[in-house]
């Protein structure tokens, strides 16, 4: 019997999918599996018995990646589940900064009790009124699950797009549609485009990354787009890129002190992946991932260890080392086997940074003599007897 924890309400035809041999906790400290969406995991202790932790989403900017691949914990993510919403907010972020569709709404609601607003608002209108989408220049950094939906289907509203992302992975590549410009240095993007939105994870690399040096190469009244993670932009360059007249609009999935209320800001309570079909989808990924893990062994999606599947074990006995990502380590690990006389019939070994996975399956049983030798090498973090 498996038990799980949510930390986040999780969509239930997700949740459906554990069989009887699940059980739901509310006591994380017991839990094999925990499942999340935005919960901050960071401060969180990681229970010793922890097995998994699979995000029913992508960013994982909220899990202590690096802490849990010491402690031989998997992080999965669920890659694309929830783009298709995010893309349609995208797209109506960019027609809200175009028109004050917002201010005239409001200006309706204001101005319900008077008996003449059909007249009245053709003379206000104006004050409400702006520009197209179309024949407008889109610049998307980062072209993953979420950006090459973006660049699609604002190809087919009339735009120009371009694409900038240095580790394009040959899947985006075909997806993407080949009109889309795609550009080698960012500048190209900050120097040409009226509408910018970034799509990449919030890392060291890319924290901050839309600052004021970034904004002083753009062209004027451009529109920024982030429905990544509000700490890619440095908020406090961009209002002041709002004040000066250089920025038209910041559009933003993340309220925040800085942004919410503000002048020339549109912030959206991160409704990016709020929508029935997302929260399904990233559900019914995380279950199925986790689920593959707890009983198999088998890791799909990680964002902390290597992908490595061997499907369902038909041997006797199936063991799974998390260890460093170093030399002589499958030697040491094979020795323990044949030193207790245990024949190895299949083994699969799969490395990430500095970290690496091994599953091996056997023709008798793990003895808890030989996993405790396992336990003591010089750099394996984690041993578990998956059969
Ligand atoms: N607002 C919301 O509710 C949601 C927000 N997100 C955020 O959006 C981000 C992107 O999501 P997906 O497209 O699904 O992820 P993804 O992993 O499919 O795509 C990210 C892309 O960014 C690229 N990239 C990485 N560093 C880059 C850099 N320095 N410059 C340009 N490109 C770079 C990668 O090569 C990759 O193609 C997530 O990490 C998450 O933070 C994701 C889903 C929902
Ligand atoms: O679960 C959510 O609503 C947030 C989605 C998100 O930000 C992500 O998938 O990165």
């Amino acid at each position: 019997m498996f038990k799980y924890h949510c930390l986040n309400p999780i969509a239930d035809i997700g949740l459906n999918k554990f069989t009887g041999n699940y059980e739901k906790t509310e006591n994380v400290n017991e839990a094999d599996g925990v499942l999340v969406r935005s919960a901050a995991m960071h401060d969180m202790e990681l229970p010793e018995k922890l097995l998994a932790v699979a995000r029913a989403g992508a960013g994982v900017n909220n899990i202590p990646l690096d802490k849990c691949a010491e402690k031989g914990i998997v992080v999965f993510n669920t890659p694309g589940a929830n783009a298709n919403g995010v893309k349609e907010l995208v797209i109506a972020g960019m027609l809200l900064a175009s028109r004050d569709i917002v201010g005239g709404i409001n200006w309706v609601a204001a101005n319900k009790d008077d008996k003449n607003i059909a007249k009245t608002a053709e003379k206000e209108k104006k004050n409400f009124a702006g520009t197209e989408i179309q024949d407008k220049k889109l610049g998307l950094i980062g072209l993953g699950a979420i950006g090459i939906k973006v660049a699609n289907v604002a190809r087919h509203l009339g735009m120009e797009v371009y694409g900038y992302d240095p580790y394009l992975s040959v899947d985006a590549a075909w997806n993407l549609s080949r009109d889309v410009k795609h550009v080698l240095n960012v500048d190209e993007i900050y120097e040409n485009c009226d509408f910018i939105s970034i799509h990449v994870p919030l890392v060291e690399t890319t924290r901050g990354m839309l600052n004021k040096d970034a904004i002083a190469k753009m062209k004027e009244g451009v529109v920024l787009l982030n429905f990544a993670r509000d700490l890619l932009a440095n908020e406090e360059d961009v209002i002041e890129g709002i004040k000066s007249g250089k920025v038209r609009k910041y559009v933003t999935d993340f309220p925040n002190t800085i942004t919410a209320g503000q002048e020339g800001c549109i912030v959206v309570p991160h409704l990016g992946a709020s929508t029935e079909e997302s929260e399904d989808n990233c559900a019914k990924m995380a279950v199925k991932e986790m689920m593959d893990y707890l009983e198999n062994g088998n890791i799909i999606n990680s964002v902390n260890y290597p992908d490595c599947d061997m499907g369902v074990c038909t041997q006797a006995g199936r063991v799974a080392i998390f260890h460093k990502n170093k030399a002589n380590m499958i030697t040491r690990f094979t020795a323990c086997f044949g030193d207790e006389g245990i024949n190895i019939t299949d083994m699969m070994n799969k490395s990430k940074g500095e970290v690496a996975y091994t599953m091996i399956d056997l023709e008798n049983a793990a003895t808890e003599e030989m996993v405790n030798k396992l336990k003591v090498i010089e750099g394996v973090f984690r041993v578990r007897v998956v059969k």
